[in-house]
């Protein structure tokens, strides 16, 4: 037997798929154990028999546990899309009837203000019954806008008011909108006044999915914010402020709002050899997909799975013939070196 204790044969390969789930580092490690790497797919060939390979153990992969978080995850995503889905048609009522009964229903405006008081109280007096500005859940974020009572799904809790400029202002407090699409046509709404915001302007930006429960609904040049969930009271109101905004607070993590591209709930990670570039790096194999969109590049979705990211099943490889060091002289990245040992292995000849 070629293959290593574990390791199945399957035509020049030898593989291990491994049903625990598992991080792309862990899976890594793992697979080092067992004297393999993670199994890369850099050729047609190899990707077939490693298709094969693993539909021969279709039961096991169906009938493992670790599924539920790719579930999860479609089941967010599918929520934050059918959100956009109802921003989109609140807009576009709001743009037919502004604050008629239909789009009144679900809003909450401001607390009316008296007729005197401190110009910078306004932001904080504006905020309605059933929420209270105080300390926010995230460590070093400053005030937050929370619940003290229950709010329902959809509830438009007001219009994000600031001062409209054509020039970035203050950005930490500013929404940028894009008019028409077009760059040149934008402005900013800037809520860094107390005297001339209300008190949206305290709601912070949420670090993942299970924590966001507001959606900013960019409508008609101007923003609200909508209730995405059923929030509970007593709980900090939070939106995802967009990727700039969000890297710029530390939160690296894509939102999916705007690609996730999972399509399937029967992933395994292996790792893929792009023919153009040669850079290899993890990647989603989907073994049952009969269509050919079997490999799915694997972004960072750990704004809904946390840190460690979607754990997987996974396979391990070890080949008699190391295809890796292969490609790695056929690397044109590593010509250079390759040149120097030519040149050693001419004059030593
Ligand atoms: C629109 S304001 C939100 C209200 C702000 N917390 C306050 O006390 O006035 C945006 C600012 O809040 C803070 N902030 C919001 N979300 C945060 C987060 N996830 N982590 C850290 N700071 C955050 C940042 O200082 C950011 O510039």
């Amino acid at each position: 037997e070629k293959c290593k204790v574990g390791y199945d044969s399957a035509e020049e390969w030898c593989f291990m798929l491994q049903l625990q789930g598992k991080s792309a580092l862990g899976a890594a490690e793992i697979c080092n154990k067992t004297g393999g790497r993670i199994a890369l797919l850099d050729s047609y060939k190899k990707i077939e028999i490693l298709r094969t390979y693993i539909n021969e153990k279709k039961e096991f992969l169906l009938a493992s546990s670790i599924k539920t978080q790719e579930q999860d995850l479609m089941m967010s995503f599918h929520r934050i899309r059918d959100m956009s889905d109802y921003a989109d048609r609140y807009c576009k009522t709001y743009k037919r009837f502004k604050l008629s009964w239909s789009t009144r229903k679900l809003y909450i405006p401001n607390s009316e203000l008296p007729i005197h008081f401190d110009a910078n109280e306004r932001a904080n007096r504006t905020t309605p019954a059933g929420f209270i500005i105080k300390t926010s859940s995230i460590p070093g974020a400053g005030l937050g806008a929370w619940t003290t009572s229950k709010v329902p799904m959809f509830t438009v809790l007001g219009e994000y008011e600031g001062e409209e400029h054509k020039h970035e202002g203050d950005m930490s407090y500013s929404w940028i909108i894009f008019e028409d699409d077009e760059e040149e046509h934008m402005h900013f709404i800037d809520a860094s006044s107390l005297a001339k915001s209300n008190w949206l302007r305290y709601v912070n930006c949420a670090r993942n999915v299970h924590e966001e429960n507001v959606k900013p609904i960019i409508c008609d040049g101007l923003v609200f914010y909508m209730a995405t969930k059923d929030v509970g009271p007593n709980t900090e109101l939070l939106t995802w402020y967009g990727e700039n905004d969000g890297r710029s607070l530390g939160i690296t993590r894509r939102h999916p709002a705007r690609d996730l591209e999972l399509r399937s709930t029967n992933y395994v990670r292996v790792k893929y050899k792009n023919p153009y570039n040669l850079d290899n790096h993890f990647v989603l194999f989907d073994p049952f997909n009969k269509k050919g969109r079997h490999i799915q590049r694997e972004y960072d979705y750990s704004y809904y799975t946390g840190t460690a990211g979607l754990l997987l099943p996974f396979v391990c490889e070890h080949s008699p013939v190391d295809t890796d060091q292969i490609y790695r002289w056929l690397d044109p990245r590593n010509w250079q070196t390759f040149g120097l040992f030519y040149n050693f292995y001419l004059k030593s000849w």
